[in-house]
């Protein structure tokens, strides 16, 4: 096996990374019918499994699991979350010969054994379906001529596909049909099926290629989504008990800061965002933000490159052959720094001091949103796609920080998100160290004064240059179709 889009042409690796449209509500008319009455075993019970499996039975489908047989004889965390949310469970013998539809959310480190174990036993005609296409554009795995192979990637943690389709909404998802393994003409329709029984299609579908999938989540996950808010966090909560702040109040403004000032993005962007904070901070954290963007460009674009080329999933691949050395390293020393261990005060932080106390992580989140933006279409992947993986997910990542700070988001995200975050943070932390020396408890931790006042020039100057960048300008268009979207309150 061998990386499959290194072996593109390099017309062949622009098509298919472009390939990007989003759908129309008419497009959905059929809803789940293509996978009515068809048997689906979702093979893994963990983050997505469980989750996209609840959503689809909701919907009407027939869904079962089948697990490893370890899992089962020792009924491990896996086995009962499907046993008690009542899906019949069963081992790959018992129920994949039957099966129409074989939804593989398993970790995607682990996907070449599963295929390989899962594919002999798959009768002629079934379709098999990934939520990451890793192993197909990465791996360069083949799959059986006979079989339909589609892709189905909501833009968000599990927890939260579940959570908004409750909500009788959904997560923007990208579908994709591998060109290779399409025989019956049937990939499209079941996924689409498939992202009308998860709830996608009422928060955008756009219909795209495994490899743009790949390139574009790894890029996001390692950098804004992820990375960026592990390494904000670490430095933000360090200078302030530096600089007096009290830990326990520090800690609860990260922890729930990220998610406060990002519901903001969430609802308007950037624009809206920066319009939380006064015109003196706004001003600021404008300044800030320009400054982090010079500084922190090249380690974007260094992995924007590496995933390109493929340097990264080699090097991340070497770590699974070596059993994990980096990230198992890398994860004892997230859960060992001073934020990740400091019990957060029970005092109440309002909604708006989130933001006067936090100028400098509504610049962190600008420069980093802006940033991976800016390296994704500079690379050719459209602004739809870029603008999912960049400014929409970062809210839903942020509501993870909230629930248990950054080891609950390194539990709840992917295999190769976590090692990218960890990556991206080890590399991000040193070349910070010095921006973090010029800042002070002005912009984080107390609200931010201006002895110099605003000038109106240099603010409608600052407004012009948030509200005309290209995220702000597709994600105006992208969040209208996302109408029904639902406020988050934070405590
Ligand atoms: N995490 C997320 O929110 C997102 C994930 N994705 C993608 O979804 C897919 C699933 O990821 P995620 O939900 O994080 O995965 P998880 O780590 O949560 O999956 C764990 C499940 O996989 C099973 N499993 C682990 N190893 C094996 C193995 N060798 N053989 C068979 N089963 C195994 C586990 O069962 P056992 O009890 O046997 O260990 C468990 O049921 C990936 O492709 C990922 O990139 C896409 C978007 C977001
Ligand atoms: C942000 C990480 C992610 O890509 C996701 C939740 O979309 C993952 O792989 O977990
Ligand atoms: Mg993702
Ligand atoms: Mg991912």
């Amino acid at each position: 096996m061998s990386n499959y889009f290194n072996t593109l042409t390099l017309r062949e690796k622009l098509e298919q990374l472009g390939q990007c449209r989003f759908m129309e509500a008419s497009e959905f008319e059929d809803g789940v019918n293509a996978l009515k009455g068809k048997k689906i075993v979702i093979v893994g019970c963990g983050a997505q499994g469980l989750n996209q499996g609840l959503n689809m039975r909701d919907s009407g489908l027939d869904i079962s699991y089948t697990l490893r047989k370890t899992a089962i004889e020792q009924k491990r965390e896996s086995f009962v979350n499907a046993t008690s949310n009542g899906f019949t469970v069963g081992t790959y013998e018992e129920l994949l010969p039957t099966a129409d539809l074989v939804i593989n959310l398993t970790p995607d480190k682990q996907h070449t054994n599963v295929v390989n174990a899962v594919m002999p036993l798959l009768k002629k005609g079934a379709t098999l379906s990934y939520s990451h296409g890793f192993n197909i554009v990465e791996e360069g795995m083949q799959i059986r001529e006979d079989l339909t192979v589609i892709m189905v990637a909501p833009k968000c943690p599990g927890s939260e596909v579940r959570e908004e389709y409750k909500r009788g909404f959904g997560v923007p998802t990208l579908i994709a049909v591998h060109p290779n393994n399409d025989p019956e003409d049937k990939g499209w329709a079941q996924a689409k099926a498939y992202a009308v029984a998860t709830g996608g299609h009422r928060a955008g579908v756009l219909a795209s290629s495994f490899v743009a999938e790949v390139k574009s989540d790894l890029m996001g996950e390692q950098t804004i989504l992820c990375g960026l808010l592990q390494t904000g966090a670490i430095l933000s909560f360090d200078k302030m008990v530096e600089e007096g702040i009290d830990a326990g109040y520090a800690a609860k403004l990260i922890q729930y800061g990220w998610e406060t000032v990002t519901e903001a993005l969430k609802h308007g962007g950037i624009t809206n965002m920066m319009d939380r904070l006064s015109n003196p901070a706004k001003i600021e954290a404008f300044r800030l933000s320009e400054e982090l963007k010079d500084i922190m460009r090249p380690l974007f674009q260094k992995h924007m490159d590496d995933i390109m080329t493929g340097h990264f999933s080699k090097t991340m691949m070497e770590d699974w052959a070596n059993d994990d050395v980096n990230l198992l390293k890398w994860r004892a020393a997230t859960g060992e720094t001073a934020f990740e261990k400091q019990h957060i005060t029970t005092d109440e932080i309002s909604e708006q001091e989130y933001f006067d106390h936090g100028t400098l992580l509504v610049a962190f989140v600008r420069a980093g949103v802006e940033l991976a933006f800016e390296a994704m279409t500079e690379s050719g992947i459209i602004d739809a796609s870029a603008y999912y993986e960049s400014l929409h997910e970062t809210p839903l990542i942020a509501n993870t920080i909230a629930r248990k700070k950054l080891f609950e988001m390194n539990r709840v995200i992917s295999d190769t998100a976590e090692y990218g975050c960890y990556l991206f943070d080890h590399a991000c932390k040193p070349l910070l160290a010095d921006f973090m020396k010029t800042v002070s408890t002005n912009v984080i931790g107390k609200p931010f004064s201006s002895e110099n006042g605003v000038d109106n020039q240099e603010l409608i100057k600052v407004n012009q240059i948030i509200r005309n960048h290209p995220v702000e300008k597709v994600g105006a268009t992208l969040r209208a179709s996302m109408t029904a979207m639902k406020v988050i309150k934070t405590s």
